[in-house]
């Protein structure tokens, strides 16, 4: 059943964010959640949420649960099949932008058939966590509309496990990404499965630069292929008109070794270090609005479709 009520998780935000601006007269660039462990006890009623819907932390790899095994299988296959080669591949396949022609609210229908085996936190259909997220952002940011639509197309790309759009593996759509062509990073989530990647024996990728340079931007590295990268395509070779920064947290909002553990920073350069700091508010969003609230998808449709008209053409090449 699909209810509409309020979260009050985001009242707890809202109320938080209210208070940033009362201290310091404008609007503070670090979102409206706290990280538990940063909290003062002033700030105690403010907390983003400590537990998932399913009652434990929000990404905790290796607690046992219903969803451990089969999301550690998962990663298992993504780190051992995620190499140069195949990230190469998939980028020249899927550049060609040949699946379908459609709207990006005809992707949000279709998402509703796909469920993310990569994530511990979420097995509710996608649209839910597309609206969740979008709503809990749009009520801090009000005024930043491109955000709201970010949020609502963040993940659209995940698409391409479906069959018409080459139905992949999951381990080749979600999950966290990261860069290939040098090291992999022991911050990576069961980074022991590496291992098993071929270019992990490769002197030429494991480096800690690889085939890259330091400070060389992260639009020249080649990060693992998944629905982050696919939807920044889709987004860019179809002339959005969504800001830079709005761009840069659908292509990277999976890094979570870059953008929650501070690694593989060598590889930016000045205009990646201004995104990181969207992206940092953007993360809260995508990770404590999963829960088990469902939005009234009827309801906010007209807002989101004014904003897709507003920074996307009506039909786009996926
Ligand atoms: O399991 C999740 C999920 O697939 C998200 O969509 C992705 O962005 C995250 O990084 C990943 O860990
Ligand atoms: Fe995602
Ligand atoms: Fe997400």
């Amino acid at each position: 059943m699909t209810i509409s009520v309020e979260n009050p998780i985001f009242e707890k935000v809202s109320a938080f964010q209210k208070k940033s601006e009362d201290k310091t007269g404008e609007l503070k660039l670090d979102g409206g959640f706290l990280i538990p462990n940063m909290a003062t006890k002033d700030d105690e009623a403010f907390l983003a949420p400590d537990m998932n819907a399913f009652g434990r932390q929000f990404r905790d790899y290796d607690v046992e649960s219903e969803r451990q095994k089969s999301v550690e299988e998962f990663y298992r296959l993504q780190h051992i099949n995620q190499t140069v080669d195949f990230v190469t591949k998939m980028r020249a396949e899927y550049g060609k932008l040949d699946k379908k022609v459609m709207s990006i609210w005809e992707c949000c229908e279709l998402l509703n058939e796909v469920v993310d085996e990569s994530d511990p936190d979420l097995d509710e259909p996608q649209i839910q966590h597309l609206l969740q997220s979008a709503e809990a952002i749009r009520k801090d940011y009000p005024n930043e509309d491109w955000l709201h639509l970010t949020a609502l197309i963040h993940d659209l790309g995940k698409v391409i496990t479906l069959p018409q759009f080459g139905g992949l593996p999951q381990w080749a759509v979600v999950g966290d990404t990261f860069p290939v062509g040098c090291a992999f990073d022991e911050s990576n989530v069961h980074h022991k499965y590496f291992m098993e990647n071929q270019d992990f024996h490769n002197k030429n990728y494991n480096t800690k630069n690889g085939i890259y340079s330091q400070g060389c931007g992260l639009n020249n590295v080649m990060m693992s292929w998944g629905h982050d990268d696919y939807m920044y395509m889709v987004v860019k070779e179809n002339g959005s008109t969504l800001p830079s920064a709005g761009q840069f947290i659908i292509r990277y909002h999976s890094f979570y070794p870059l953008h929650t553990a501070g690694e593989y920073t060598h590889l930016m350069n000045e205009e990646d270090k201004e995104n990181l700091k969207w992206l940092h508010v953007f993360n809260k969003y995508d990770l404590y609005s999963k829960s088990k609230v469902h939005i009234d998808v009827e309801k906010v449709k007209p807002y989101y479709m004014s904003l897709i008209k507003k920074y996307f053409p009506e039909n786009l090449r996926w």
